[in-house]
């Protein structure tokens, strides 16, 4: 389905992502981890065209992703929706408009100018917000929801789109742990269910274990790991992270016990900041 052969970006003299090369037989859902630096964004960027490679090719279903121009690479990206750590809502459009804008590579700026969107549009959009259980959140603003909720609606607006893939660049990054467990709860679904491969970053080892069918390990832009969850031993980990004996997989960790149990001050900054 997805085959990257040596995929390389270079910025300046220095390799964000150094011959990159990995195959995905079928859909799955795929975590990419590795610590601040290792090229996991880069990488992600480049799926989407967001950022150009410098060398390589990223064959999806036979055709080089990277090599696509114009109409081409904008068809590309409408089956390859992308969700930020910032959810990138517009945080004073209602949750409903921010779910149609899935559809402007589509239809054009034109509908979102006017606030006239097809009713088709808004009635797909309203059954996805009410697949992830925030339907009745549809006429709020974003602004008003809490982190988690609105992530839900990134991906309700990535899933108006029907991609064939779904990128998830650090989805809970931002989120407390309750929320974080809905964020990759749902996009777990939309795999098991819709069978779209999903690829997340995710910069806890925990998540990736729990929710990934493979994990791909970067470090200093290459792949150092690529395996499935159980065999991503601590001693696996302290290698991708770069990390000494003292490696401590709790400093990885969102897991709402771990964190309780780490230590009732910790946990309760956390929640406060
Ligand atoms: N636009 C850019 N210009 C110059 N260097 C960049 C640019 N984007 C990324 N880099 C560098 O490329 C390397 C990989 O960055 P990247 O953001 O892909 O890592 P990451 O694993 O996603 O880390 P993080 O989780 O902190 O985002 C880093 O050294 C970063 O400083």
């Amino acid at each position: 389905m997805l085959e990257a052969r040596n995929v390389t970006r270079l910025f300046g003299q220095k390799a964000a992502v150094d011959t990159v090369s990995f195959t995905i037989e079928k859909p799955g859902f795929i975590g990419i981890i590795g610590r601040s630096g290792a090229g996991k964004s880069t990488f992600l960027r480049m799926m989407n065209r967001l950022t150009d490679a410098s060398s390589g090719e990223l064959l999806f279903e036979g055709r080089n992703i990277l090599a696509l121009e114009g109409k081409e690479k904008r068809a590309w990206q409408g089956q390859c929706a992308m969700i930020f750590q910032q959810f990138n809502l517009v945080p004073r459009a209602d949750v409903v408009s921010n779910v149609l804008h899935g559809t402007l590579a589509r239809r054009g700026m034109l509908p979102s100018m006017f606030g006239f969107w097809p009713d088709d549009d808004t009635l797909k959009a309203l059954a996805i917000l009410d697949r992830l259980g925030i339907g009745e959140q549809a006429p709020k603003r974003a602004e008003a929801l809490s982190g988690g909720q609105q992530q839900r609606v990134a991906i309700a607006r990535a899933l108006m789109q029907d991609p064939k893939v779904i990128l998830a660049d650090e989805p809970i990054a931002s989120l407390d742990p309750m929320n974080a467990q809905v964020v990759m709860d749902t996009l777990r679904r939309i795999h098991d269910e819709d069978g779209r491969l999903v690829i997340a970053n995710l910069h806890t080892l925990d998540t990736a274990r729990r929710y990934c069918d493979r994990v791909i390990g970067m470090r200093d832009g290459r792949v150092v790991f690529d395996g499935t969850p159980d065999q991503l031993t601590t001693g696996v980990a302290r290698d991708i992270y770069g990390a000494d004996a003292s490696f401590n997989e709790s400093a990885t960790s969102t897991s709402i016990d771990r964190l309780g149990t780490a230590g009732d001050d910790a946990y309760a900054d956390r929640m406060l900041a």
